[in-house]
């Protein structure tokens, strides 16, 4: 293997084949064994429609079954953070159906969004692009979801898994900011192998990711941003061989996205130097 690749698969902690009913058990008592070790009450966390986030959202509702059948009190808010109308939110509703939160809320982020894009402007005179609008949008939702949290004593989940980290394919302190990450060491296909074993149907978790962030292009495919496929990173992180320009692509995102992977730099900090 790759001396970058064996670096990087520790860091991401992937393992080339997993137990779903294990991994499944491992990661509810994570998310319980955590919220009363922080005593908080309960989950947010941000339902889109899209595979990770009706992964995690299945994990955090199952969690709190068990915590209230212990006698725990726990909440999950499952909540839908649309910009406008989302073009498929025929599947964010199939994944509130499937998951069957305890609580969902709909917060429309565009009058935020859109309050910043006009400000933006007057302050600098220039049009925002589609690209940094989108990232106001992953980040207003991030606000949203610690408004929620600090309003009732939750934690904030995010989704963040291996094959997004090691591109580094999410918003620095927008979707990149939570407080607890059950999807960690997993790949995408992993997490397509957890919800299929968690009895979601075949549209869920056989989705096709995006980011969605863009006016322009709704539903854009992270696979058409990133250029990239989702079976190579997941190929990568397995300790597979992938064709050479492809773990260039995947080492070079790697190297370049360092910065979001890690608390913000300081003078005591030496790990950029190299
Ligand atoms: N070397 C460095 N050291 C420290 N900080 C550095 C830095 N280089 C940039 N920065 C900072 O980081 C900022 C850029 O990072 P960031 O704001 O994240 O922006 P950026 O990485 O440029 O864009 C985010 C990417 O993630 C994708 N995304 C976002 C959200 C969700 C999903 C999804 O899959 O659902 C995907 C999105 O489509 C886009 O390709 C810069 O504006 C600068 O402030
Ligand atoms: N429209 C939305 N409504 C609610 N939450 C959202 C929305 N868009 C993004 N999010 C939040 O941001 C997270 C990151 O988005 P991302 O696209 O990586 O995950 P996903 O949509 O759940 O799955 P996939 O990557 O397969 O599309 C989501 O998991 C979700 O918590
Ligand atoms: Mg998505």
């Amino acid at each position: 293997m790759r001396e970058l690749q064996v670096k990087i698969i520790a860091e991401m902690g992937v393992r080339p084949t997993i137990d779903p009913a294990e991994e499944t058990r491992r990661r509810v008592t994570f998310l319980k064994d955590y919220l009363k070790a922080s005593r908080t009450k309960g989950f947010v966390l941000g339902i889109s429609g899209g595979l990770d986030s009706t992964v995690a959202g299945k994990l955090a509702q199952l969690a709190v079954d068990e915590l209230e059948a212990e006698g725990v009190e726990a909440n999950f808010v499952a909540v839908r953070l649309p910009y406008k109308v989302q073009h498929d939110e025929d599947d964010a509703q199939a994944a509130l159906k499937f998951i069957d939160p305890k609580t969902s809320w709909t917060f429309d982020v565009a009058p935020a969004v859109d309050g910043f894009e006009t400000e933006f402007t007057t302050t600098t005179g220039e049009k925002i692009t589609d690209f940094n609008k989108g990232n106001i949008k992953a980040r207003t939702r991030m606000i949203a979801q610690y408004a929620l949290a600090g309003q009732h004593n939750y934690l904030v989940i995010g989704t963040d898994h291996g094959a997004e980290s090691v591109t580094g394919f999410f918003t620095k302190f927008g979707d990149g900011g939570a407080d607890i990450l059950p999807l960690f060491g997993l790949n995408k296909r992993q997490n397509r192998q957890l919800l299929e074993h968690l009895g979601a149907e075949e549209r869920l978790y056989k989705k096709e990711p995006t980011a969605d962030l863009l006016d322009d292009q709704p539903g854009r495919t992270d696979e058409d941003e990133l250029g990239l496929s989702y079976d190579h990173i997941d190929d990568y992180l397995e300790g597979r061989e992938v064709p050479e320009e492809v773990a260039e692509a995947i080492e070079h995102r790697y190297l370049v996205t360092r910065h979001k992977r890690t608390v913000p730099v300081t003078i005591a900090d030496d790990w950029w130097r190299n």
